[in-house]
């Protein structure tokens, strides 16, 4: 998710924050402690995958006192969130903004009670010219290119009217998905910079306009109340203590057996209880499985029954963005807390102010461009020189999502037909077996509130066939 705000924006939402934080302070959740746990010889439901949605479907189930295990491929939990160091900052590889408009999350900080940091409220914008770039005044960049989106979303009410409920237009709907973001612009006829602007806003998030399903950008507007400073304004805040340990916070009250290391090779489903077992040799039972993993990974799990069409077809399809690369900077000459967003087409699209050290600034960046190693401190340093000319960077960690086994793809973006064609059938349990991935979320798709909302469903579906 690309990263913008206007300095009003940052400022006003903020003060709604402190509010919100300090009613939360009477409110923090307890996890239970360990003695509280049943013992763990065996469990009702097994969860395969720790990210939010496995986390959070986990803790529901424990919380309709279901004994639960969770099998997790990598060595830590968090999935596409990952908290890790920077140049000795605490910075996240993956997904890291909440709002108050994604509930789901927004609740879970609050009880939490670990607070939330802004990010530097915007001082200029480094927009594109009819011939290259130059600096804009937050309030003149955001304002145009908001009314821009604004445009190009204004179907956006009629078509997704409840936006929590995304297919109650489907008749509507049909006639629209098949639709690309490149579909749209193209219809707008728009001036040459116009188009640059906007695609500096579109440009990111579907891995290309040629990519990504036009309705889901009208969905993404509508959650976003149809307003272009909520929109924006989405980016802007983040979990105090990071991503991972909000993670570890929602698995400690799921009171789970974890086994990390563990990457599950086959599911099978008896009819009377589910056998999975991991690619390093070990075999769990249990009367029902949540399968918490991106779609993207689906086809490289076995599974018996085999996969419904409409899941191999969404898992080869891809939601999660195959080519989404997130990068942390340090630059030698600071911009001060200037927001960069270029044209579709350039090797990163994004780049936002995050802290100035001492001698430095430390920004992060997000890329769709597969030629560009986030990793290779040259290679970012010539892609910023597209736009900054002067540039030096000093340092650079990146993390390309779409060549991490465990994800093969970064945040969800539906592509055209997959809104209408296959959310339905794959929100659906398959025998004993549920899917939770904010892949698949009704409201918050391709965000940590989504991955919440569907560990829930989940829980839900696989519930009964454990209730004890
Ligand atoms: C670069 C980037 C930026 C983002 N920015 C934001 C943001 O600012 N705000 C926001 O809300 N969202 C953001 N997102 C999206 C958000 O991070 C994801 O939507 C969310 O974290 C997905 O959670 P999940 O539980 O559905 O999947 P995941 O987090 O991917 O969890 C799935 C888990 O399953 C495990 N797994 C996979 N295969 C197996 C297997 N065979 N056996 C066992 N375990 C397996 C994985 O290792 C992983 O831990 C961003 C994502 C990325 C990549």
């Amino acid at each position: 998710m690309s990263g913008t705000k206007t300095s009003g924006i940052a400022l006003s939402r903020r003060g709604v924050l402190t509010a919100a934080t300090a009613a939360a302070a009477h409110t923090v959740l307890r996890p239970p402690s360990a003695s509280a746990a049943p013992a763990r010889t065996a469990s009702d439901v097994i969860v395969v995958g720790a990210g939010f949605a496995g986390v959070t479907a986990a803790r529901a189930l424990r919380r309709r006192g279901l004994r639960v295990r969770v099998l997790e491929a990598r060595n830590r939990i968090g999935g596409r969130t990952w908290t890790t160091t920077f140049e000795g900052e605490q910075v996240e590889m993956g997904g890291v903004w909440v709002d108050p408009l994604q509930t789901h999350v927004w609740r879970e900080i609050e009880n939490q009670g670990t607070g939330i940091v802004a990010d530097p409220a915007a001082e200029r914008a480094l927009f594109p010219t009819a011939t290259g770039f130059g600096y804009y005044h937050p309030e003149e960049a955001f304002g145009w290119q908001g009314a821009l989106l604004a445009r190009f979303s204004e179907r956006a009410r009629e078509l997704f009217p409840d936006a929590a409920n995304p297919l109650v237009r489907a008749d509507l709907l049909r006639r629209v998905d098949p639709q690309t973001i490149r579909d749209r612009l193209d219809a707008m006829r728009l001036s040459v910079l116009d188009e640059k602007w906007l695609t500096g806003a579109t440009g990111g998030l579907g891995g290309g306009s040629e990519r990504g399903a036009y309705t889901q950008f009208l969905h993404l507007w509508a959650l976003c109340n149809h307003n272009a400073d909520q929109y924006y304004g989405i980016n802007t805040y983040r979990p105090a203590s990071g991503m991972t340990s909000l993670a570890r916070a929602i698995l400690t009250e799921a009171a789970a057996d974890v086994r990390l290391n563990s990457p599950v090779r086959s599911i099978i489903d008896t009819g009377r209880e589910v056998v999975v077992r991991t690619r390093t040799g070990a075999s769990y039972t249990a009367t029902s499985v949540v399968v918490a993993v991106p779609v993207n990974v689906w086809n490289t799990i076995e599974f018996s029954p085999g996969l419904t069409v409409e899941r191999r077809r969404a898992s080869s399809q891809t939601f999660g963005v195959p080519t989404a690369q997130k990068l942390w900077l340090r630059l030698r000459t600071s911009l001060g807390n200037t927001y960069v967003h270029t044209p579709e087409g350039y090797p990163i699209h994004t780049l936002v102010p995050i802290k100035q050290l001492a001698d430095s600034q430390l920004m992060v960046g997000f890329s769709g461009d597969q030629r560009l190693d986030v990793n290779n401190v040259a290679q970012v340093e010539r892609a910023v020189r597209l736009v900054v000319p002067d540039a030096t960077v000093l340092a650079v960690r990146g993390q390309h999502w779409g060549a991490d086994p465990h994800a093969l793809g970064g945040g969800a973006f539906r592509r055209p037909r997959q809104l209408t064609g296959l959310l339905n059938a794959v929100q659906l349990p398959h025998g004993r077996i549920s899917f939770a991935t904010s892949d698949i979320a009704s409201g918050w798709s391709g965000y940590v509130d989504g991955a919440m909302e569907s560990g829930l469903r989940a829980a839900e579906q696989v519930a009964r066939f454990a209730s004890r």
